[in-house]
């Protein structure tokens, strides 16, 4: 979605008295996203986007908002969020945790080129190397333990051969441990609909529900699957180059990594065929609700698995 929670204009413009932001002009449901409702605020003074929080628990909030604010700070186009006249980011609307963020400008870029790629891999080592002084710590909500357990859950609605290959992939992926990697915050889910561009340039990156601790390989594989791969999931050895350099860079690649490249394409294509199967077998009920297809995340593992000529991380 989504727009999980409706909203009335009334309730937000009281609710916007609590923050410096002028009176409310315009709000409306936005569609696209999966898993929280989101809304586009347009305010005397500025453009807005509002998140309630369909599902994640309140605690876990605070690391992404002042996740933002800290890379923000550092100079990468994020969402900055709004403090309230409680100086708190976090508030509560139709009964749901609420957050107000700058909206960015910019349009996704749905078929990128090795300019576009050369881009997000050098932003997403800075967004890395940033991450490092960011005190908070927490892991990611779809690291390898949730891709077992999720695994459980839906594995008794797939046909045979489809539950085989999952089987599969999950023993695989138990006799490798992404811990041994170099760790840090990951977003974890950048995808081209969650980059805005402005002209050539990065104009926002959205969308860190999903940031986290993990291997800061993971975040380069979740990018390379989703930005290098053509229609039908195969890479795009030109595209990949280019990202891998303007990532390498920044953070050069270690000799470990090297080594568990082919692996944790493995690992990234898994987290969303999982999170797919579970959004279309177990849908969650809505005003808009988008499910994504699990089969594109399957056809894209089933390549990495099968793949002799992965492009390897440069030197
Ligand atoms: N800060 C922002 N600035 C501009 N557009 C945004 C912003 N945040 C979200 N959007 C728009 O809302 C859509 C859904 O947001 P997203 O974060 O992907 O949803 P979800 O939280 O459900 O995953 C995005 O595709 C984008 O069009
Ligand atoms: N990028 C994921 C789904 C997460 O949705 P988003 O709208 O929050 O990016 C996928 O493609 O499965």
């Amino acid at each position: 979605m989504s727009v999980f929670t409706p909203v009335t204009d009334a309730d937000l413009a009281a609710w916007l008295k609590n923050y410096a932001i002028g009176r409310l002009d315009d709000l409306q449901g936005i569609s696209a996203g999966v898993q929280n409702s989101n809304f586009f605020v347009t305010t005397s003074l500025g453009r807005y986007v509002l998140t309630l929080f369909e599902t994640m628990p309140r605690a876990e909030l605070p690391f992404f908002l002042h996740l933002m604010a800290h890379l923000a700070r550092h100079g990468l186009p994020v969402p900055a969020p709004i403090a309230n006249r409680d100086n708190e980011y976090l508030g509560t609307l139709s009964g749901k945790p609420a957050v107000l963020v700058t909206r960015l400008a910019g349009r996704s870029v749905m078929e990128p080129g090795t300019a576009h790629c050369s881009r997000i891999g050098a932003m997403l080592a800075g967004l890395h190397l940033a991450g490092m002084s960011f005190g908070r710590k927490q892991g990611n909500a779809r690291g390898a333990e949730w891709r077992q357990d999720c695994a459980a859950r839906v594995r008794s609605h797939l046909p045979d051969d489809e539950r085989a290959e999952l089987d599969a992939e999950i023993a695989f992926q138990a006799g490798f441990d992404l811990r041994r990697l170099p760790q840090g915050v990951v977003h974890a889910d950048l995808f081209r609909d969650n980059v805005l561009w402005d002209g050539d340039f990065i104009g926002g990156v959205i969308d860190f529900y999903f940031a986290g601790v993990d291997a800061l390989l993971f975040d380069v594989a979740v990018t390379v699957n989703d930005w290098c791969a053509g229609a039908d999931g195969q890479l795009d050895t030109a595209r990949v180059a280019a990202l891998l350099a303007g990532y390498a860079e920044a953070r050069p690649f270690t000799a470990a990594e090297r080594a568990a490249w082919p692996a944790v394409l493995r690992a990234a294509a898994l987290r969303f065929w999982l999170s797919r199967l579970e959004d279309f077998h177990q849908p969650r009920a809505g005003e808009m609700v988008l499910v994504k297809d699990p089969g594109e995340y399957r056809r894209i593992l089933r390549l990495r698995v099968e793949a002799g000529g992965l492009p390897a991380l440069p030197l």
